[in-house]
């Protein structure tokens, strides 16, 4: 590890049910994350993540903070539903509010922490045109795009449905086992497929009950995640839409279970824990970055 250089900002290192999470506290001053820093961050056994949530003073009437939010590969992403749910866990450890409004690249949304500790994200309304998500090429239909991966006669997953969250989602149907399909050869195939110019999250998705849907997801710019909430909330209202789930549902990820509401006022709620792991303090230029003493715990 070597020493940052001044200024540095406070960050935790934090996870929404796996989902591996830094929320860097850039409040006070212009500093961005660069990507630079991101992927010094990412490439660090010991603080590596899928997302930085980057915390920056309001920048709309009625907000309380814009959340920048980077990838593991330095690209920026409109939604990260687990890491709206850590910077809630911080922002309340710090601060005592329970109910918080956010900006993000891709609008407004709210969030709150419920009574049992859990943390309820209103991730907005999906968007399912073609141009929303966005694909490459008119589809009138998303329920289910012409689009597959394997032999031509017998392809391994295809026919996706799509949505927007803010951030583009395929959601590809199996029967079998989530587990049975070789997603980290497939991911970052479907994430870099010409129909998605500005790739796509690849989620796959079983339906076990109408109220229970078990999924994994490659995502974009951070390959194979134990959790990704804006997946679980595309893949609730893809199945919804398509008849195969009710509108609420569990969505058991590989790190565990969320619940997820497509409300009849089109907001898709996702509800779930968020951890703190350990706080630093890092160079948002460079990345550099060192560890805050065992007694200061959570920003
Ligand atoms: N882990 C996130 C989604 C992160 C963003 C994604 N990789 C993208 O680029 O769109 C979640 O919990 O929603």
């Amino acid at each position: 590890m070597s020493a940052p250089h001044e200024p540095t900002a406070p960050f935790a290192k934090m996870n929404g049910l796996g989902n591996e999470i830094i929320v860097a506290d850039m409040r006070g001053g212009t500093a961005r994350v660069s990507s630079g820093a991101a992927i010094a961050l990412a490439g660090d056994p010991a603080t590596h993540f899928d997302q930085i949530m980057a915390i920056h003073d309001a920048e709309t009437p009625g907000t309380d903070y814009f959340i920048r939010i980077l990838n593991a590969d330095g690209s920026a992403a409109g939604a990260c539903g687990n890491g709206m749910r850590c910077v809630v866990e911080a922002l309340a450890a710090e601060n005592g509010r329970s109910s918080f409004t956010f900006e993000t690249q891709s609008g407004i949304l709210t969030a709150e922490v419920r009574g049992d500790g859990l943390i309820a994200v209103d991730m907005g309304a999906p968007r399912f045109g073609w141009q929303d998500i966005p694909l490459a090429e008119e589809f009138r239909d998303t329920r289910a795009i012409e689009l597959q991966i394997g032999p031509i006669d017998a392809p391994v997953l295809h026919s996706p449905s799509v949505a927007s969250m803010g951030n583009p989602h395929a959601v590809f149907w199996v029967d079998e086992d989530v587990w049975s399909y070789a997603l980290d050869r497939f991911g970052p195939l479907l994430e870099n497929h010409p129909l998605f110019p500005e790739r796509a999250n690849i989620t796959i998705a079983q339906v076990q009950s109408p109220e229970r849907l078990v999924i994994r997801t490659w995502e974009r710019g951070a390959g194979l995640t134990r959790a990704c909430g804006s997946a679980a909330c595309a893949a609730l209202a893809c199945a919804a839409r398509t008849g195969r789930t009710e509108r609420t549902a569990t969505v058991v990820a590989p790190g565990g279970e969320l619940l997820v509401e497509w409300r009849t006022d089109d907001h898709v709620i996702l509800t779930g824990p968020a951890e703190w792991e350990f706080s630093g303090r890092f160079d948002p230029a460079t990345g550099a970055w060192e560890r805050a003493d065992a007694e200061a715990v959570a920003s």
